[in-house]
């Protein structure tokens, strides 16, 4: 199989591109540029693909749709909006890293993105991709979920499923490191700002809650509010997500354990802790979200830690685990991988 990068300087592009090099059902890898006229190598695009000489072609969507059987999006949000039309009008297969088509109602992306949707005929023939929970009824845009979203939502999910929290208290402090910006520098990514310090940014108006609470809401219809922080943490990758709910009355430690224990049961990407908390270094370099309990039964508050590699979980990883299930590829392919340690 044939596969397309549209962003491979990204930091999303990047990482993709190493993971899909050592996927097994896949034979060649094209990249695409959309600022080049004419093919030119990989080397002079970035840095560190100084010792490649593979070649990187110029956009174009209908070269893309010729020569691969699948194309992967790893652009800012604001692009596959403009770009998506040839390939769902030819219902190429395409897996969207980017935030344009997660969302079903065009006035929700503008209010949380600030800028033009894709037209809603379009939106409908995506699929919003959380790979670990959800099904594709058998449509080829995939949108793959934020980074955040992927945490929170795993954490969260058998407490939905189960019914057994108070909907009215769920408080989640978010923490990412800093590649989860993207490789443009801003005001808070730059290293005097970023390193030795923690910043609180977009409180109350992170663009993943509108995600978060649409697929909440598929699982627990009576849920309208979550209460939603991000931290920008000065290490390269990973994401914690301390969630914190209010366990509803009659429901013990022991059925909240079971709970998980069996929505997870058959998820080898999602593995719960006994009697731990997991930290972020146990993830990073793997598609793995580690999640751990603690329940306080003076304020029946129980704390949910979950964390990811907002790089791969979060990003790349989760491309490929959507791309394995669109292909019908082993669940693995592609990410079999190790944390990086020490
Ligand atoms: N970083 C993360 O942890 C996560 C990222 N994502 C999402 O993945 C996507 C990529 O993120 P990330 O890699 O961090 O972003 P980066 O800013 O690091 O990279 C974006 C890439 O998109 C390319 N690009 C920019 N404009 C265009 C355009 N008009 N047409 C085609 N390509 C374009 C850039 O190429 P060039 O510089 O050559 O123009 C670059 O290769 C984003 O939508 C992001 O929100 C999702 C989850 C997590
Ligand atoms: C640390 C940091 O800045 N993180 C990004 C989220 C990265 C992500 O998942 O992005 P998309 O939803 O755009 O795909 C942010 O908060 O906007």
């Amino acid at each position: 199989m044939n596969v397309a990068i549209i962003g491979i300087t990204g930091y999303a592009g990047m990482v993709l591109f190493g993971l899909l090099q050592k996927h097994p059902g896949i034979i060649k890898i094209n990249i695409y540029q959309h600022d080049i006229k004419e093919a030119v190598p990989l080397k002079t695009l970035a840095p560190q693909y100084t010792y490649y000489s593979k070649a990187v072609k110029p956009y174009d969507s209908q070269t893309i749709i010729d020569e691969n059987d699948a194309v992967f999006f790893a652009t800012p949000a604001g692009v596959t909006s403009k770009l998506a039309k040839p390939f769902i009008d030819a219902d190429f297969p395409v897996i969207d890293l980017s935030g344009d088509f997660r969302l079903k109602d065009p006035k929700e992306y503008e209010k949380w993105y600030h800028q033009p949707t894709a037209p809603q005929a379009e939106l409908e023939q995506a699929y919003y991709g959380l790979a670990d929970l959800t099904t594709n009824p058998g449509k080829n845009y995939v949108a793959n979920p934020g980074c955040y979203a992927t945490s929170v939502l795993l954490g969260l999910a058998p407490l939905m499923m189960n019914d057994s929290i108070d909907l009215d208290n769920i408080v989640i402090d978010a923490k990412s490191g800093l590649s989860g910006a993207g490789k443009k520098l801003s005001d808070s990514s730059h290293f005097v700002q970023a390193n030795d310090n923690l910043q609180i940014y977009k409180p109350n108006e992170h663009k993943h809650i509108p995600e978060i609470m649409a697929m909440l809401k598929q699982w627990n219809p009576k849920v309208d509010h979550i209460q939603f922080m991000t931290t920008l943490v000065p290490f390269n990758r990973g994401i914690m997500s301390s969630i914190y709910v209010k366990v509803k009355d009659g429901v013990t430690e022991a059925m909240l354990k079971d709970q998980f224990a069996k929505v997870y049961k058959d998820h080898p990407f999602v593995k719960v802790a006994d009697d731990s908390l997991p930290t972020v270094k146990e993830v990073v370099g793997t598609n793995e979200c580690h999640i751990g309990l603690s329940y306080n039964p003076v304020t029946k508050y129980l704390l949910v830690d979950s964390v990811i590699d907002n790089m791969i979980k979060g990003a790349a990883g989760q491309a490929i685990q959507n791309f394995n299930l669109l292909f019908a590829y082993d669940a693995d392919y592609g990410l079999k991988l190790t944390p990086v340690l020490p």
